[in-house]
């Protein structure tokens, strides 16, 4: 992927976009991935999926495992009830700058916190760290092949808890089938797949999978 998108999207959303208003920050980043180049957010399409899922469980501790420019820890902040937080990893430094940028400017600071590093090594520790017990809500947006291992991951580590939502991007495309076999034959989860397109595409199948946690 074009690592130079990260400064161009937070360049555009700081001339076009107005500070403070999320919901113009999201438009306005939708506005520029539609017309003028792709990123890999999970976009309006599929984020109206994660919102009606996120509004359904109304969370009070989130978890994000792939926070990239910021998109959908900002969607999903806009719909955060009073006392909640969202919690999201970024392995990348440089996306992450960008994302605290674009948090920041949209006002969504407090209700944000990137906590940056590999998933494997901020996990066993995030607990203690965030003051949190089990996550609500968790969305899983990184790196395909690590999907079904972090999810074990939180199992073993006990961040999930019984009816905790665990919503999962891109199961058609680019794909995480070790993940979609595991949870779908699972006792431990009661599964759902929401079929839509891939972000910012008309003709691309892509999906996301609501997998609720039931030990
Ligand atoms: C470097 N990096 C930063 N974030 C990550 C994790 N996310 C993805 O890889 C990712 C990739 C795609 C995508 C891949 C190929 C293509 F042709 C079109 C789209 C879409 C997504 O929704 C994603 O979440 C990797
Ligand atoms: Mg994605």
């Amino acid at each position: 992927h074009d690592e130079e998108f990260p400064p161009r999207i937070l360049d555009h959303v700081m001339k076009n976009a107005i500070k403070g208003d999320v919901t113009n920050v999201i438009d306005v980043i939708d506005k520029y991935c539609w017309s003028v180049e792709i990123a890999m957010n999970v976009g309006d399409v599929k984020g109206a999926i994660l919102d009606k899922s996120f509004l359904e469980a109304s969370p009070k501790n989130v978890l994000e495992i792939g926070c990239y420019c910021g998109y959908s820890a900002l969607r999903m902040s806009r719909l955060l009830k009073e006392d909640a937080k969202i919690f999201t990893i970024e392995a990348s430094s440089q996306y992450a700058d960008v994302a605290q940028e674009i948090i920041s400017f949209a006002g969504m600071e407090k209700k944000v916190q990137i906590l940056r590093g590999l998933s494997d090594e901020v996990l066993p520790t995030i607990a203690e760290k965030c003051g949190v017990r089990t996550f609500d809500f968790v969305f899983i947006d990184h790196a395909k092949e690590l999907y079904k291992r972090d999810l074990i991951m939180l199992e073993n580590l006990g961040l999930i808890r019984q009816g905790t939502t665990i919503m999962a991007d891109n199961v058609i495309f680019p794909g995480c089938p070790d993940y979609l076999e595991y949870v779908r034959n699972s006792p431990k989860f009661e599964c759902t797949n929401y079929p839509s397109k891939l972000e910012y595409c008309e003709n691309r199948e892509d999906a996301m999978e609501k997998s609720i946690y039931l030990p």
